[in-house]
């Protein structure tokens, strides 16, 4: 494949790269579709329930299993973090399709004079802290350079309040030490989780093994991810823990053991968004199998999402299919809840500007996702610089993207170390030729098989054996032509989405809440 070289790299510090403005990178030439797709893609397993399940594998009463779960730098990450506190963890069979499945034997007494390196993983810098607080000895934390720049502060200022002792250095932010003494006071605490739901995740994830449980009180103005937190106490309860949140805004864990468990880890749903928007914007049919029928992934949420820039979804025999004739409607979303989803929806809110040929596109507005400011990246400003020097006419919103029609040309697409930048340069790569994907490996945090199958879906040969993309068809060449052109007459009966016109009042998924 052709490799090119990057000649000037954006700034280090900025991108998270930490290499400086002449950093070499290389580029991957996003591959455009050549006709329709029909492809199956089988995705590996979800970032935020394999993080979840480690630490409550390594808080549990007693050893315990994990099945497909997700190997990607992010679980590594949380891996290593845990093993560090004294956790055993272990690869264990499995089908192997992703990896190994994973056995935890919790430590006797969780052990300190330990560092843990966070990489740029939200959950390992957010849910490990209260880990390390249950630890004895100091545990220092630090990681990528741009992860020195997402917020810590109201998770530090909480678990000090709840009688742990961290030093920082004043910022608020990685790096800093917690020095454990073996066991945590807990109680009622006030914290402002506006910046992120994870501040709130991570206090409860622990939060059975302190002293007293948690009692977490919302003091700002709205939770960014709320599925994220309902995850979080589903995982909680499936392990016997008294975990509820008794009204908005506020969250109880009672103190308890921990159950241990077998747990099986459903496919990562957010990490399905590119695979199947590409059916939107190549025309075709994309399915992933394995999609739950019930789950707390936010992700679940691109069935009705992906309805609104006109795919067809169904979810049947287990399976998602998305299809569509390659016509991409303009949107309007409100989506604090989906956060994560952002990414992908806006570059598809670009190639709708674009229109087909760059001529017929139609305008775009997705608000509610302020928070993703402190992702892997200042998103909203990453998405309309990168957008924009495609030839696109994006612009920042103070808590979203507005997107006007405006063709858009082949150029460096940079990644800013966010896996979800990097895949969605794939995504506008798919239409658009001459988009070269600058630090691709930035898949890896969440998923590093993004490029083999990406190719495989379009029907490129990706290494022998690999998972993924079993099927994938050439069909008409273009994007006319319609579902019935496609080979999909009838489109995806079953409990496919009914589509609205696009003039209307948009998709509102959820404002979370206003603070009473
Ligand atoms: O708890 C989790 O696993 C996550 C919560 C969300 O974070 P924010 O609340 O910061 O958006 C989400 O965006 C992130 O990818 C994963
Ligand atoms: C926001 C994300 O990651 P993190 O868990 O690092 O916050 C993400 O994966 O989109």
């Amino acid at each position: 494949m052709l490799i090119a070289k990057m000649n000037q790299g954006k700034d280090g510090d900025e991108t998270g790269t930490g290499e400086g403005a002449e950093a070499a990178a290389e580029h991957w030439p996003a591959p455009v579709a050549e006709g329709r797709i029909d492809a199956r893609v089988a995705l590996p397993g979800s970032k935020s329930l394999t993080g979840r399940e480690l630490v409550l594998s390594a808080l549990a009463d007693g050893p315990g299993t994990l099945r497909a779960p997700l190997h990607s730098r992010d679980s590594a990450l949380m891996i290593d973090a845990l093993r560090a506190l004294g956790t055993e963890i272990s690869e264990s069979g499995g089908d192997g399709a992703f990896g190994a499945d994973l056995r935890i034997v919790p430590a006797a007494e969780l052990t300190g004079s330990t560092s843990i390196a966070c990489g740029l993983a939200g959950t390992v810098m957010r849910f490990v802290p209260p880990v390390a607080a249950l630890a004895l000895g100091p545990v220092a934390f630090d990681g990528d350079p741009y992860a020195r720049k997402r917020p810590m502060r109201p998770v530090l200022d909480a678990l000090r309040a709840l009688g742990a002792d961290i030093a920082d250095e004043g910022r608020g932010a990685l790096p800093f030490t917690v020095h454990g003494t073996g066991a945590l006071r807990g109680g009622r605490v006030e914290l402002d989780a506006s910046l992120s739901s994870q501040f709130v995740s991570a206090l409860l994830l622990a939060g059975a093994r302190f002293a007293e449980g948690v009692h977490v009180v919302h003091t700002g103005e709205r939770v960014p991810s709320l599925p994220h937190i309902e995850m979080t106490l589903e995982t909680l309860r499936a392990r016997g823990v008294d975990a509820a949140s008794p009204r908005p805004g506020e969250w109880l864990v009672r103190p308890g053991p921990i159950a241990a468990r077998e747990v099986r880890i459903e496919p990562d749903l957010s990490n399905a968004a590119p695979f199947l928007a590409a059916a939107l914007v190549a025309g075709g049919r994309v399915t992933v199998p394995g999609w739950p029928a019930a789950t707390t992934q936010v992700g679940d949420s691109l069935r009705g999402l992906l309805a609104e820039f006109g795919a067809e979804v169904a979810r049947t025999d287990g399976a998602l299919a998305v299809a569509s004739d390659g016509a991409i409607r303009g949107v309007r979303l409100h989506l604090p809840q989906a956060g994560e989803l952002a990414p992908t929806l806006v570059g598809l809110a670009a190639l709708a500007a674009h229109g087909r040929d760059g001529t017929d596109g139609e305008p775009s507005e997705i608000t509610g996702i302020g928070h993703i400011r402190h992702h892997e990246t200042d998103r909203i400003a990453a998405l309309v610089a990168e957008i924009n020097a495609l030839g696109g006419d994006a612009a920042e919103l103070p808590d979203g993207i507005a997107i006007r029609p405006a063709a858009l040309h082949g150029g460096v697409w940079h990644s800013y170390a966010d896996h979800r930048m990097a895949t969605t340069g794939a995504l506008i790569g798919l239409r658009v030729p001459g988009v070269e994907v600058e630090d691709v490996a930035s898949t890896a945090k969440t998923l590093p098989q993004f490029t083999d199958l990406w190719q495989r879906m379009l029907g490129i040969a990706g290494p022998a054996g690999e998972p993924g993309a079993v099927r994938s068809q050439q069909l008409l060449s273009g994007a006319a032509g319609g579902l019935a052109a496609a080979g999909l007459a009838g489109g995806l009966g079953g409990d496919a989405w009914t589509v609205e016109p696009t003039a209307g009042p948009g998709f509102d998924l959820g404002g979370g809440f206003d603070d009473a």
